[in-house]
């Protein structure tokens, strides 16, 4: 069926450099293999290069230097139509007309499959994406009526209509409350398929991450399981910032607590 998912996407970065229009270095020597299922978190302070990298990984930019591939394939040599099948982006600046309601927005998901899917298979794959998100009941409802979680929840039933093996998120917490943000990663943990997202909260890696991956300066300068990867020495040299490992001792769940040390004056 045209609008099966596929299986889980893999990603690698090999020996990429980005440089921006004007020869600016933004992403350098940067090496990094995405197994498919994989959750990886990308964290970095500001202007660390978080956002080109995920626009590398659905080629929104190109590299400089390097190839970034899918599943072993070229992305620049996959047709744009074949790229937006497989890989789907939730970002930042996402603004549709709030006229839209919540069936037409998730409905722009299925465009990549227009000219292979059926009506029916569109239909069953937007409201398996509703079911998805918790939001069937609403699909008659206007985008601007929608409460700040449920649109965060609507872009990523969006993106799962186009059934794809790769998703993209930039930052999916943001205006969201604390239980709201934990439901929001539960969620993308359990598509089954392959997430790559930017979080700025760090508190929110290990609960969602298999691996995170951290910049600073456009480097990778840490990449591997949260508890290792965010250790006391990264997160003090790459934020500035303490970190503890904890023990839920409900749920014997590892977590990280951050703390702004007592030199921060300092920074
Ligand atoms: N097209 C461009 N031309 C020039 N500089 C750019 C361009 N795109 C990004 N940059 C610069 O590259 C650096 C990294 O930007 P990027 O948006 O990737 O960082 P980020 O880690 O996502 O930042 P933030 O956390 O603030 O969103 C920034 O200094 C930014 O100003």
């Amino acid at each position: 069926m045209s609008s099966s998912p596929l299986a889980p996407g893999r990603i690698d970065l090999a020996g990429i450099d980005f440089c921006a229009r004007d020869g600016r270095g933004i992403l350098q020597g940067l090496d990094l293999a995405i197994e498919p299922g994989e959750r990886l978190a990308v964290v970095g302070p500001n202007g660390a290069g978080k956002t080109s990298l995920l626009r590398l990984v659905f080629a929104r930019l190109q590299p400089t230097r390097g190839r970034v591939s899918i599943d072993g394939r070229d992305l620049q040599a996959i047709a744009p139509l074949e790229r937006a099948r497989r890989i789907a982006v939730v970002g930042q600046s996402d603004l549709p007309d709030g006229r839209l309601t919540l069936t037409d927005y998730i409905g722009l998901g299925r465009i990549p499959h227009r000219a292979r899917a059926t009506a029916r298979e569109d239909r069953a794959a937007a409201g398996d994406a509703m079911a998805l998100v918790g939001l069937s009941g609403l699909e008659s409802r206007r985008l601007d009526s929608l409460s700040g979680g449920e649109r965060q929840r609507a872009g990523i039933a969006r993106a799962m209509a186009q059934r794809p093996s790769i998703l993209v998120l930039d930052e999916p917490t943001n205006h969201l409350d604390p239980r709201a943000r934990a439901d929001m990663l539960a969620l993308a943990r359990g598509l089954g398929i392959t997430v790559v997202a930017v979080l700025h909260d760090l508190a929110l890696v290990s609960p969602f991450a298999d691996r995170v991956a951290v910049l600073s300066a456009g480097r990778l300068v840490a990449h591997g399981p949260p508890m290792q990867a965010l250790s006391a020495e990264t997160v003090r040299a790459v934020f500035a910032m303490d970190c503890f490992p904890f023990t839920n001792p409900a749920t014997g769940r590892s977590l990280l607590v951050f703390d702004t040390p007592p030199d921060a004056s300092s920074r």
